[in-house]
């Protein structure tokens, strides 16, 4: 996922003089021996292998998947942005063209309804002058929706709207967790049965803690009574509702290992009556069925230096062999380095949230890709589900609920 580059060759794939030229000289060899057929066709199939990586670079762009149509209602209010409507009205000559100016958390938005983008990715340079900012700050979503293009202008620091925990986004009875919202201001959200574990990196004042509060809110939310256990070495949890809580990094290893005995009893209960993990059981047996166990780490290498084989053996056998358990952990992590997570914990761990972090390598780790580390702090995020590409946001700021 790319923010803020803005590469016109995207917009002109019919006239991309490579691409022409490439397929020229392959056919060349079948077009000089007389096969004109088999020449034409190689011909053709080049021309629609690159519309068809266009159009994969030109969607990528920006949030790596396809885009519901926007729903401006969901936005900040919204406004006729009258100085960008002139430029573009003036620079294309299209004078249908408005520019509706809405907010997300950290861009301004201005959604363009428009049946050609590329005429509005030429006069994107000077759209930027007009906002004042560098053109390669401005983000860019062509196909937005129907007819519509979005231009995302980042604002100033210190016109960053916070973003409120929004109940409304939660499912009662699913372990769903709220994020944050994204850059179109759409809700961010994941559940913990399609990925028990999550990762959650970010130095300091990244608003790490924000977002295990947020998690923890969200799963006390579901309303299934969930047993959540806090095992956070700076101990600024401390306050959050809990079955256990510590600072003290040998009461956590216990605590950790009276929950992977747990756990071992509650795969047996759950073979028992023929399921294959918790959320099944819980459909089929909900009046036995154990509440779901959360445990969150935070500063997880401080607790894996009291005693490394230990810990990774109980972290390991809880996130790998018990995954199925209805025990769900999250680590909290300021320097994610692969020496201190392993691939093989790092597997189990397929929600990943990364705020800002020190360096790309470390985001490489946290997320598997780089750009965490140009996040700007105070709840901006990186998440990936799984397999899902990546999707840019604000997290949710706990003292604001809506
Ligand atoms: N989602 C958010 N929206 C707005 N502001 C935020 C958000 N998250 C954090 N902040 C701001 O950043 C400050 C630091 O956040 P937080 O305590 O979560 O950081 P942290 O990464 O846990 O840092 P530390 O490791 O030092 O505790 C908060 O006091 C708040 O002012």
């Amino acid at each position: 996922m790319r923010i803020g580059t803005l590469d016109l060759e995207q917009f002109y794939p019919e006239t991309n003089l490579q691409t022409v030229t490439a397929a020229t000289l392959l056919t060349m060899p079948t077009l000089v021996t007389g096969n004109f057929v088999a020449g034409a066709s190689a011909l053709g199939l080049a021309w629609v292998a690159r519309q068809a990586l266009t159009a994969w670079r030109r969607d990528n762009c920006l949030l790596g998947s396809d885009l519901d149509v926007i729903d401006t209602r969901d936005h900040a209010a919204a406004n006729t942005n009258d100085a960008v409507t002139a430029r573009l009205r003036k620079a294309t000559g299209n004078h249908d063209l408005t520019a509706i100016e809405s907010r997300s958390a950290q861009y301004r938005l201005l959604m363009v309804a428009n049946d050609d983008p590329a005429q509005i990715a030429k006069v994107l340079p000077r759209v930027a002058s007009v906002l004042g900012v560098a053109p390669d700050a401005l983000g860019w979503i062509p196909t937005a929706g129907r007819d519509l293009s979005i231009i995302l202008a980042p604002l100033e620091r210190a016109e960053w709207l916070p973003v409120a925990f929004d109940e409304s986004a939660l499912t009662p009875g699913k372990l769903i967790g709220y994020i944050g919202r994204d850059v179109l201001s759409n809700h961010v959200t994941y559940s913990r049965q399609d990925a028990p574990h999550m990762l959650i990196s970010g130095t300091t004042r990244s608003g790490k803690t924000e977002a295990i509060r947020a998690d923890i809110q969200s799963m006390r939310l579901s309303g299934l009574k969930p047993e959540i256990h806090i095992i956070d070495a700076k101990g600024t949890l401390c306050r959050e509702q809990c079955a256990t809580f510590t600072a003290d990094m040998r009461e956590g290893l216990a605590t950790l290992q009276a929950i992977v005995e747990q756990a071992r009893e509650r795969i047996k209960e759950i073979v028992a009556v023929g399921c294959d993990n918790w959320f099944q059981y819980k459909a089929k047996c909900p009046d036995v069925c154990p509440a779901p166990i959360m445990v969150y780490v935070d500063e997880y290498p401080q607790l894996r230096a009291l005693d490394k084989e230990t810990v990774e053996a109980v972290v390991g056998e809880l996130s790998r062999v018990h995954a199925a358990s209805g025990v769900f952990v999250t680590l909290g992590i300021q320097k994610p380095k692969a020496e201190t997570l392993p691939t093989e914990i790092r597997d189990m761990f397929d929600i990943r949230l990364a705020m800002r972090v020190p360096d790309s390598k470390a985001s490489g780790v946290a997320i598997d890709e780089p750009g965490a580390e140009g996040l700007p702090g105070a709840g901006a995020f990186m998440f990936r589900n799984g397999g899902d590409s990546v999707v840019r946001g604000r997290g949710a700021f706990i003292e604001i609920s809506i």
